[in-house]
């Protein structure tokens, strides 16, 4: 569905990407893990449009979109949850989720459409439904990052992208959410999940890449790469560790 040809990309002429190489299939999850810098953010923003590529090609169902811009993605189907959520603070959860429902701009009867949509957001993330006319800004870092993924869904993503939403959350919290995750793959949606939480990450994944300096080190599926002594000295960031 997705892939991602030597691509070399970058902040100002600087490359932090230099020749990455990964692919996500239909319907599964692909996790991406490397500690701090690693280029882990840059992959995605860089899928998203958002950084510069300065070599290579980006192919989404078939069609190249290295040219492409953010918006034009969008309209493509490629939707990111990005670091740190970014929601709209003094808005409520219902407002923040609403402005998730943009793509369906020609749908017939949009409200009823966008009820509809909420319903099953709140079926995914019940506390959410309580927390409906609460600002965003009030509710705990594990309920805004159910907004954040909600918000995204509300887009009909057909590759959603998940910049680390473990971070700064309790395991549990974590546990949850990833078991969302999992639910939303068993109903055939495509995933690329950043994440430093390597083990997780990869206990949920089908494939994993691993990035160390802008280049994939290593790359297999999820179970293979969870006990394989390289990826845990990676993601460590101690060369030679384990
Ligand atoms: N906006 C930016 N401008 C310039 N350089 C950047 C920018 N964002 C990231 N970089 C650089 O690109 C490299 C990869 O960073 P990136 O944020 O993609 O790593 P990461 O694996 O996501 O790490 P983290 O987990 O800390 O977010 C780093 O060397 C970083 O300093």
């Amino acid at each position: 569905m997705l892939q991602l040809d030597n691509i070399r990309a970058g902040y100002k002429g600087t490359e932090a990407l230099h020749g990455v190489s990964m692919w996500v299939d239909a319907g599964t999850i692909v996790s991406v893990v490397g500690s701090n810098g690693a280029g882990k953010s840059t992959t995605v923003n860089t899928i998203s449009r958002l950084v510069t590529t300065y070599g290579g090609r980006i192919t989404f169902e078939g069609r190249d979109i290295t040219g492409l811009g953010p918006a034009e993605v969008v309209d493509m189907g490629i939707i990111q949850v990005p670091e740190g959520r970014q929601l709209f603070g003094p808005l409520t959860v219902a407002e923040n989720l609403r402005l998730g429902f943009h793509r369906q701009r020609r749908v017939k009867n949009r409200e009823a459409a966008f009820r509809d949509k909420l319903d099953y957001i709140y079926d995914l993330f019940p506390r959410l439904k309580e927390r409906a006319g609460q600002r965003a800004i009030t509710l705990s870092g594990g309920e805004q990052q159910m907004v954040a993924i909600g918000r995204a869904l509300m887009a009909e993503p057909r590759l959603l992208l998940l910049d680390e939403p473990s971070l700064g959350l309790a395991p549990l919290i974590v546990e949850k959410i990833f078991d969302v995750l999992s639910g939303l793959r068993a109903q055939g949606l495509t995933m690329l999940l950043v994440e430093q939480h390597a083990d997780e990450a990869l206990a949920l994944a089908d494939y994993g890449f691993v990035l160390s300096v802008g280049k994939v080190t290593v790359h297999g599926p999820g179970v293979e790469l969870r006990s394989n002594a390289a990826v845990t000295s990676s993601y460590l960031g101690h060369a030679g560790a384990a």
